[in-house]
């Protein structure tokens, strides 16, 4: 299918009419009619899509190409139904989430209903109004002040095809004696439900200020900011959406990559998007960006301070240009009866020679041969007076043995060995020399020594690939799918869950048409380095919040942002109410951090729960204990998901108390990004002492309703 047909067929505009007739609106109605109404509507649509369905299931086995090419309107049919509901309505059905979810009524009268996707009725008159075209706008943006003429706003909610509740918030007081008016507040209702692990879309109840960051520009750089739980990372996932509806082929082609900062995390948010109809995003975390690397292992604070900044760039500059382990340190070759040789320091000058000409080792092959044959050469002329050079670099240069020795000389180095040279603790303290204390230099190799790779080595390893010319693997297929027909839905949710699945393209890939980083506040200037490689002429969505960073020196990560973000059209918003906490629970993390934290964003939170935030201070042998009772007692108060965010040193004594699937226990650092309804905090101050007064904030901020805080005499 070519990209031209795409989805700019079927968007709908203002310029056409997006409006449909409906039945009178009795002011009188009960919310049961009410609901009957719409259920006749929906059951409208899904008829209409199931037609749809039927008819491309049908035409796929009879040749699709050349029924769309002869047979007037197929095209469109074919648009629909490829484009939107063979990748999308799989999905949809199976998320329980209705397809149908908006509705306006106008002053004058006309109705229009808002989906997750455009359809249009059997003559091509627009049924339902895909969420991210201008025509739904009004749906978000319609205030009391700036009704935009719409009178009423209705949210539906359903589970699956049916139709379980509808809210009303009327715009228009004049129109009270004509429209009846049901429900109490969609927001509160999405905002007050169970968690359950995976983040939701809040297609049904974007709020304005987040509706105009979610439909800003692509191109250029999009800053959006905002305190906890103002809706950052639902925004930034929105607007993914948004993006390949507004330019399908743009996107599609060259790729959106979506960034976060842990693999919990990732799986967090990997719902939202097909939850939304797309599944074409690369969502990777800094730790999976370099392929064949998971890592999940967090450095100490202060190894990793040092390994994200730009001070290891001279390290791994010199690392790089490091003889490598088991290299040979004597040449001996027999040239016309003598014997040659270069000795160590023959050969380390040779190794620098070569790296005038060519820093990049993997690059360089060619020339550290040359360099051997020259330094021989100098030393064979004065014996053998009438060698000729040509002749003599023919006959050596292809020498089983010169060829041997040059390949365990100069072997062709892979980034993870480079970066495990570090592990030697001579190796790194002389490539580090002039550039990090003992100790500093003494933690790294520590860390580089381990048997896996961290997440701050990620970057160092992409940095390396770069620094020693690896050569680009044979990339294969990108993962994106063809979408031919309909096979393809059938599994798209099994193929979307296998993870690998989810990074459409692999992790090298670096010509994306937009790249959305959420928690940017703690990338470090090394993490930004490696985005800059993947977005070049991306355009940019920035996400985060300055006072819940872990970075510990913001300046350097700015101006590595700088570099890494293409200069153009800066787009900022500011996000201000916070959706995830309850009032009280807020409240405490802002009494908290306000006199821990310079220039701290506090957003308002909009819910209230009545229930305050419970501490408590136990003797250290008690701990255990205490959580595991706390834990109890959070199941029995909350219908979803507990966490127990705990420093890393509790883990193995608190892991035994894991049990409930509803309940899970991470470090603070994983923490970032994710909510629980109950939240139980473990030794405060500890992880405010090891990761700064920013990360203690995070913790404190992850509740949607209970908050239990465990300090330690
Ligand atoms: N308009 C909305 N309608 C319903 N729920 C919303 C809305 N906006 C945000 N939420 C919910 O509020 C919670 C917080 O959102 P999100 O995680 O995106 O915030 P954030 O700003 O990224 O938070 P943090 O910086 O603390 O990680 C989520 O459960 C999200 O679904």
């Amino acid at each position: 299918m070519s990209q031209e047909t795409g989805p700019a067929d079927v968007r709908q505009d203002q310029d056409v009419d997006t409006t449909h007739a409906v039945p009178v609106p009795d002011p009188a109605s009960t919310p049961e009619q009410e609901i009957a109404i719409e259920q006749h509507f929906v059951d409208r649509v899904y008829a209409r899509v199931d037609v749809l369905r039927g008819e491309a299931e049908g035409n796929r086995d009879s040749g699709y190409a050349h029924l769309a090419a002869t047979v007037p309107g197929a095209r469109y049919e074919r648009d629909v139904f490829v484009y939107q509901a063979a990748r999308r309505i799989a999905d949809l059905d199976s998320q329980h989430e209705g397809l149908v979810f908006g509705r306006l009524d106008f002053d004058d009268g006309k109705v229009r209903h808002v989906g997750r996707l455009g359809v249009r009725d059997e003559e091509y008159r627009t049924l339902l109004v895909d969420w991210r075209a201008p025509a739904a706008a009004p749906f978000y943006r319609a205030t009391a002040v700036d009704r935009q003429e719409v009178a009423r706003r209705r949210v539906i909610r359903s589970f699956g095809r049916t139709v379980e509740e509808i809210s009303d918030d009327l715009l228009n007081e004049d129109a009270a004696g004509r429209l009846p008016v049901i429900g109490d507040g969609a927001l509160m209702a999405a905002l007050g439900r169970k968690r359950t692990g995976r983040m939701r879309d809040i297609v049904a109840t974007i709020q304005a200020e987040q509706d105009a960051a979610i439909r800003a520009p692509g191109r250029g750089a999009t800053i959006i900011t905002g305190g906890p739980g103002t809706g950052k990372t639902v925004v930034a996932l929105h607007r993914a959406a948004y993006l390949l509806y507004q330019d399908r082929s743009r996107y599609e082609a060259a790729g959106i990559l979506v960034v976060g900062p842990s693999a919990v995390f990732m799986k967090y948010i990997g719902r939202v998007l097909p939850s939304l109809g797309e599944e074409t995003a690369a969502l990777y975390s800094l730790g999976e960006l370099y392929a064949g690397v998971e890592a999940t292992r967090q450095d100490r604070p202060e190894v990793a301070a040092v390994k994200g900044g730009t001070v290891m760039l001279p390290i791994l500059r010199r690392l790089v240009r490091q003889t490598p382990p088991g290299a040979p340190s004597e040449l001996r070759i027999v040239y016309r009866g003598d014997v040659f040789k270069l000795d160590a320091a023959e050969l380390a000058a040779a190794r620098a020679r070569v790296f005038e000409k060519e820093p990049r080792p993997n690059l360089a092959k060619t020339e550290a041969g040359r360099a051997l044959l020259v330094a021989l050469w100098r030393k064979i002329k004065p014996v053998i007076e009438d060698a000729e050079p040509a002749k003599f670099s023919r006959d050596v240069g292809s020498r089983g043995e010169f060829l041997t020795f040059l390949d365990h000389w100069w072997p062709d180095l892979d980034p993870a060995d480079v970066l495990g040279w570090g592990g030697d603790l001579r190796r790194l303290a002389s490539a580090a020399e002039g550039h990090l204390k003992k100790e500093a230099i003494e933690g790294v190799a520590a860390s580089l020594s381990e048997p896996d790779f961290s997440i701050p080595d990620v970057a160092l390893l992409d940095e390396l690939r770069i620094l020693l010319g690896v050569k680009p693997q044979p990339r294969g297929r990108d993962r994106i799918r063809s979408w031919e027909g309909i096979q393809e839905v059938s599994t798209v949710q099994d193929r979307y869950y296998d993870r690998p699945e989810r990074q459409a393209r692999d992790a090298f890939y670096e010509d994306y048409a937009h790249v959305i980083v959420d928690e940017a506040q703690d990338l470090s200037p090394m993490q930004w380095r490696m985005l800059g490689r993947r977005g070049r002429g991306a355009g940019w969505t920035i996400v985060g919040d300055e006072a819940q960073s872990s970075w510990p020196r913001p300046r350097e990560s700015a101006d590595a942002r700088r570099r890494a973000v293409p200069s153009g059209r800066l787009h900022e918003f500011h996000l201000t109410k916070n959706y995830r906490n309850s009032k009280e629970v807020f409240e405490y993390a802002a009494e908290w951090a306000k006199p821990r934290l310079r220039n701290i964003d506090l957003p308002e939170a909009v819910r209230e729960t009545g229930v305050r935030v419970a501490e408590k201070t136990v003797a250290a042998d008690a701990l255990l204990p205490e959580v595991a009772g706390s834990v109890v007692q959070a199941l029995a108060a909350v219908e979803g998901t507990v966490g127990i965010i705990a420093p890393y040193d509790r883990h193995e004594e608190l892991g035994d108390i894991v049990h409930d699937g509803r309940v899970t226990l991470v470090g603070p650092l994983e923490s970032k990004g994710l909510e629980w309804d109950a939240v139980i905090a473990v030794d405060l101050e500890a992880v405010a002492q090891s990761h700064g007064a920013g990360v203690a904030y995070v913790v404190l901020t992850r509740a949607t309703q209970r908050l239990t805080r465990i300090d330690i005499a």
